[in-house]
C-alpha cells in the first residue's frame, strides 16, 4: 500500500511541479496518474522510491516511511519501469532480468528458474532470447525485458513511467494486453503514470487526474466521467467521451436494463463475465451476432442492440442519479 499525505515539491525556479498531493493506493490496486504535460506525474512517482526529495509532506510505501527508511530495502520492495526501459546494453536478456535477485544473493538455479519463468509469461521464449542482447530485441520486446526485470524479485510495489510511450500503436496495445494478464501483478501495489488516456481507462482501477501540479480527482474511470469534480474534469475527456464511457462501464452496470427474457444463445458461442466492459463486449458482437453473458451463473443473451439500450439507459439513470449509483 502506498499513502502520500500533503506533498509538495518545487524545483529551483521556485515554481510548485507538486502542490499538496494526497493518495492512497491499495494493495493489489492499478493506480494510474493522468494529466497534461509538466502536471507534476513524474515528479509525484519519482517521490516515491526517493529519486526526488519532496520539500514537505509524509509518503509511505507499505508502512515505511520513505524519507526516514534506509534507501537500500525501500528500492528493494519497489520495482520501476522506464519509458525507455533503461536495460544495460552490455548485459544479455538473463542477466538484465537476474541483475535484483543477484543482488539479492539468490543462488543460481533459483535465478535462473525466475528468468526462464518471467521470459516464458512475457512471451519471450527463453530458447531463442536467455543469451541475446537488448539491442537485437524489438522495442516490444525491450520493454517486456524492462518489466521482467522490475518484477523480478517480485516486489510488492511496482512504478511505471509512461511504461509504454516509446512503442508503436500496434505494439503498444499488445504489450498493454500481455500486462493486464499478467498473473504477477495480481497482489502489488502499482501506480502508472501516463498521458493516454484509453490506456488509463484499460489499466486503471482508478485514475488520479492532475493539473499544474495538483490533483484534480481520483477515482474510478466511471466516476471521472459521470461525476467529474470540476469544469477542467469535465473538459479533460470530451473530445473521446462516447469510447471511454464505453469503456468504463461494465455489463454488471447495464445487467438491470437487458433484456432477460430471451433464451440464451444455444449456438457455440463466447460467454462473458460480469466485469467485461460494454466496449469489449461491442467488439465481440461485431464477430458474433449475439452472445451470452453469464451473471452469478445465469446466462443471459446479449446483443448490439439490446447492449446499446442498456447502456443508455444506464447513463440516463447515472445522471438523473448522480453518486448514488455506487461510483467513488
Ligand atoms: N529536475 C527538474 N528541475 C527543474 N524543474 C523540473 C525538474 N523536473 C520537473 N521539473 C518541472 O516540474 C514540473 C512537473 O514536471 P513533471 O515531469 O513531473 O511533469 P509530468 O506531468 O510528468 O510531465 P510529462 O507528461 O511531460 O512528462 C514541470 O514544470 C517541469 O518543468
Amino acid at each position: 500500500m502506498i499513502k502520500l499525505e500533503h506533498v509538495n515539491k518545487s524545483f529551483h525556479n521556485g515554481k510548485p511541479a507538486v502542490s499538496d498531493i494526497s493518495l492512497d493506493v491499495n494493495t493489489g490496486e492499478t493506480l494510474v496518474l493522468l494529466g497534461t504535460s509538466g502536471s507534476g506525474k513524474t515528479t509525484t512517482l519519482r517521490m516515491i522510491n526517493r529519486l526526488i526529495a519532496p520539500d514537505s509532506g509524509q509518503i509511505y510505501v507499505n508502512g515505511m516511511n520513505v524519507n526516514t527508511h534506509e534507501i537500500t530495502s525501500l528500492r528493494r520492495t519497489i520495482g520501476y519501469v522506464l519509458q525507455d526501459n533503461g536495460l544495460f546494453p552490455h548485459y544479455t536478456v538473463a542477466e538484465n532480468i537476474g541483475i535484483v535477485p543477484a543482488l539479492l544473493k539468490w543462488d543460481k538455479k533459483r535465478i535462473d528458474d525466475r528468468i526462464r519463468t518471467l521470459m516464458q509469461k512475457l512471451h519471450l521464449p527463453p530458447g531463442e532470447y536467455y543469451n541475446a542482447y537488448p539491442q537485437q530485441l524489438s522495442g516490444g520486446q525491450q520493454q517486456r525485458v524492462g518489466l521482467a526485470r522490475a518484477l523480478a524479485a517480485d516486489p510488492p510495489v511496482l512504478l511505471m513511467d509512461e511504461p509504454f510511450g516509446a512503442l508503436d500503436p500496434v505494439t503498444r496495445a499488445s504489450v498493454r494486453k500481455e500486462f493486464r494478464s499478467l498473473d504477477e501483478i495480481n497482489n502489488k501495489t502499482v501506480i502508472m503514470v501516463t498521458h493516454d488516456v484509453q490506456e488509463a481507462f484499460e489499466l486503471g482501477d482508478r485514475i488520479c487526474l492532475m493539473d499544474n501540479g495538483m490533483v484534480q480527482q481520483t477515482g474510478t474511470p466511471a466516476a471521472l466521467l459521470f461525476s467529474p469534480a470540476n469544469d477542467f474534469v469535465r473538459a479533460f475527456f470530451d473530445d473521446q467521451r462516447l469510447l471511454l464511457e464505453l469503456k468504463a462501464v461494465r455489463l454488471a452496470d447495464v445487467r438491470p436494463w437487458l433484456d432477460t427474457n430471451t433464451p440464451p444463445s444455444t449456438a457455440d458461442t463466447a460467454v462473458l463475465q460480469e466485469e467485461t466492459s460494454c466496449w469489449q463486449a461491442m467488439e465481440q458482437l461485431t464477430m458474433l451476432s449475439s452472445l451470452n453473458y453469464t451473471n452469478r451463473g445465469n446466462l443471459i443473451s446479449i446483443d448490439t442492440s439490446g447492449l446499446m439500450h442498456a447502456f443508455t439507459q444506464y447513463k440516463q439513470t447515472i445522471s438523473s442519479n448522480g453518486r448514488s449509483t455506487g461510483l467513488s
